[in-house]
């Protein structure tokens, strides 16, 4: 008996909670919609160690242009020797049929990552740089200075071209080599590459081991250098916590959301790193919550179980491994 009262207790402040949580993102977003910026294709595969076919990588990229997502991240031109798994960029990029409403970024790295992305037509890059120096040196060869240099240049000479250029901050609550994270590092990195002329920067949780507390810190850090209008989330899913960080970011005002259909992917640099929070999760939670994002769950539900087929292992996704038992 006193086990149900106290029960009926936890319901009740956990209902008062979420319900303030939605109230507050209502009052602070200014639009009901959120956008989701899918990195599946690059993120998403780029841990993969076995090869995906690339034209197994051009159908995927395809299935999702047909989902209403307004945003994918196709591949990455990096070094091959790094990551063997996007050297088949130019071919993916210039065979996959491209939608005029959507937007398909690619990462680069340097100025000849950007030079062979122009070269097959890339309209869009998202550049990276780490919040932490350990991060940066393992993942990029360079020290943070170094890498922001680098970007420097390539958003320099994409402004002039007319690309428009997003960009990462890696590591923003943790680093696999360095620990914790100063939000003041994060803030810094932030506003540096705003005034290099980035048009959005994406905080990326690159290990998920951010939660409520630290997420809340980083943001409020970054917030007074910038507005949430330019920033997005990036949060991998490594310890459950991918959702609610998301909705910390959403309290905050942020409106532009990052996920990997099926939770794919990890970076082959950062150690522990599992896959992104997955986008079917995201978009259950979102429409749930009363968001707009344009995407049919239901499309989306098929990607994930088409691409799980393909790399040989099941969905991580749970909004996608419900709705699919639900269907058969
Ligand atoms: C940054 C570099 C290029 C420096 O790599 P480096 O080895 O220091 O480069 P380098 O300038 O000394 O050149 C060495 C060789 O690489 C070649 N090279 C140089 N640049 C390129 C290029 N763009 N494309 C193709 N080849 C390139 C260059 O031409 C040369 O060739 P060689 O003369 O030996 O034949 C290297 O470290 C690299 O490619 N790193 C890859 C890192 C990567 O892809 N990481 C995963 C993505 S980041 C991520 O997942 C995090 C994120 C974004 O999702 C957000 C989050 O979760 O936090």
């Amino acid at each position: 008996m006193k086990l149900e009262v106290r029960e009926m207790n936890v319901c009740r402040i956990w209902k008062q909670k979420s319900s303030q949580i939605l109230r507050k993102v209502d009052i602070h977003t200014t639009t009901d919609f959120v956008k989701i910026v899918e990195v599946g294709p690059r993120d998403g595969l780029q841990n993969e160690i076995v090869f995906v076919p690339t034209d197994k990588k051009i159908k995927f990229i395809d299935k999702l242009s047909q989902t209403g997502l307004c945003s994918i991240e196709v591949t990455s031109f990096v070094n091959p020797k790094w990551v063997k798994q996007m050297s088949d960029n130019k071919e993916v990029f210039s065979k996959i049929e491209k939608k005029a409403n959507i937007d398909y970024p690619v990462l680069v790295p340097n100025a000849k990552g950007l030079y062979d992305a122009l070269e097959v037509g890339v309209k869009e890059v998202a550049v990276f740089a780490s919040a932490s120096e350990g991060f940066a040196m393992k993942n990029t060869n360079g020290s943070i200075q170094q890498v922001l240099d680098r970007i420097k240049e390539v958003t320099t000479i994409s402004r002039g071209k007319g690309i428009k250029v997003r960009a990462y901050v890696s590591c923003v609550v943790g680093c696999p080599y360095d620990g914790q994270i100063s939000p003041k590092s994060v803030a810094k990195v932030t506003e540096q590459l705003l005034s290099f002329g980035c048009y959005e920067i994406s905080l990326g949780d690159t290990i998920g081991v951010g939660t409520i507390n630290s997420m809340n810190n980083m943001l409020k850090e970054v917030l007074n250098v910038t507005s949430p209008k330019k920033l997005a989330v990036h949060c991998h899913d490594t310890y459950g916590q991918g959702l609610v960080n998301i909705i910390v970011g959403l309290e905050k005002g942020i409106n532009v959301v990052d996920s990997a259909v099926s939770g794919l992917g990890g970076c082959p640099f950062a150690k522990g790193a599992t896959g992104n929070v997955a986008t079917e999760d995201v978009v259950y939670m979102l429409h749930g919550m009363g968001l707009k994002t344009g995407i049919n769950l239901e499309e989306l539900v098929e990607c994930g179980n088409f691409i799980s087929n393909i790399i040989g292992r099941p969905t991580q996704s749970r909004a996608n491994q419900a709705l699919h038992k639900k269907k058969s």
